[in-house]
């Protein structure tokens, strides 16, 4: 292809930090040196003679390692049990991410090790995954670039607005496309880890769901704490919330793939509902966890109440949230239910 240099060969001036931005972008956002050409969808090479606009020619940002420098801090939008999530932007090409910062009490060297581990890790390409662009060391902290999603997450909705309407949770709504619906997204999101991975994710939980303008619903953090946990010889060890954990985990059984639904079913009630299905005994509030995790080891599951949602509604959710996991559906056979369902009301 003529004009076309291989991407060792790109020399790229870079201004030095002061020099105000609008000093090397264009007005239509785009920086140019050359042959170069820098803009929000990405790096090219553009021959004078002749322009090239196919997709070989097109380098993504992301495709380039970024590090703290490449990165303008917005504002804070997020607190985990590992660090702050924090909104930035990409200095040359505006792009925004979001970047999570774990802060580890270990060695440097471990570090940088579950760097590389994560590395291998961002393989992850799914539309219901949250992508993981990339991670780097700095100062300390082991940093994630990740996709921005500007609506928050699950946990961040539910406190806006108390509960999501069933239309929007369930299958059988007619207005909304099949695939627009957060219950499906979330289990393609599943069934692509489960079945194309051969992961479970071990931590679903409302604020691990993201979601963004487009109605897009995401999951969060796949394979980040299970790095982590392994890197540091920790696979077992849990950090995080036990409310969403299945029974069989919580009393110490071997666990699979199911477990991750049981954690979906209890979500999407609470999402309906507008609260944690579990409630302590009338009257009190919980004496401590531990009475928490005996009512979910010990007492019936919960259900969907019969009299506000749909036949349909309430059986996902007891197909979900059986404590005996063999009872329990997969995420494949779950949207088969969900197709079978539609098929029947259509
Ligand atoms: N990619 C993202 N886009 C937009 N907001 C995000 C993103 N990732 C995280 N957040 C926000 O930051 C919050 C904290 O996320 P983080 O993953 O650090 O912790 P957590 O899942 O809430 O808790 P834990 O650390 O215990 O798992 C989320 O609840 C969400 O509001």
């Amino acid at each position: 292809m003529r004009g076309k240099k291989p991407v060792s060969e790109l020399k790229v001036a870079v201004p030095a930090q002061e020099t105000p931005v609008d000093k090397f972008l264009t007005a239509s956002g785009t920086f140019k040196d050359g042959e170069l050409r820098l803009n929000q969808s990405g790096l090219r090479l553009i021959s004078e003679e002749n322009v090239d606009d196919s997709e070989e020619t097109k380098l993504k940002v992301e495709d380039v390692q970024l590090s703290m420098d490449d990165l303008e801090m917005d504002q804070v939008i997020g607190k985990g049990s590992g660090g702050v999530v924090q909104l930035v932007r990409h200095k040359w090409v505006g792009t925004l991410y979001a970047l999570k910062g774990i802060q580890m009490n270990i060695q440097e060297s471990f570090r940088k090790q579950i760097v590389q581990e994560l590395k291998i890790n961002q393989a992850t390409q799914s539309p219901h995954i949250v992508l993981c662009h990339q991670s780097f060391y700095h100062n300390g902290v082991i940093y994630l670039v990740l996709e921005y999603m500007d609506r928050g997450s699950l946990a961040d909705i539910i406190k806006q607005v108390k509960t999501i309407l069933e239309p929007y949770l369930a299958v059988l709504c007619k207005q909304l496309t099949l695939d627009s619906t957060l219950i499906i997204q979330i289990l393609e999101g599943l069934l692509y880890l489960h079945h194309e991975r051969h992961v479970i994710h071990r931590d679903i939980k409302p604020s691990n769901l993201l979601v963004n303008r487009k109605g897009e619903v995401k999951i969060s953090d796949f394979g980040v704490s299970a790095v982590l946990a392994s890197s540091m010889g920790q696979r077992d060890t849990f950090v995080g919330t036990y409310n969403y954990m299945a029974p069989e985990r919580i009393s110490g059984s071997s666990y699979d793939y199911k477990s991750d639904i049981w954690s979906l079913g209890l979500v999407i009630l609470e999402c309906a509902i507008g609260r944690f299905p579990y409630i302590p005994p009338e009257g009190e509030g919980w004496l401590s966890f531990y009475e928490l995790l005996e009512a979910i080891v010990d007492q019936p599951p919960p259900s969907a109440p019969a009299d506000q949602f749909s036949p349909e509604f309430c059986s996902f959710i007891s197909s979900c949230i059986q404590k005996d996991p063999a009872e329990r559906m997969s995420a494949s056979e779950l949207l088969v239910s969900i197709a079978r369902d539609i098929s029947i009301s259509e």
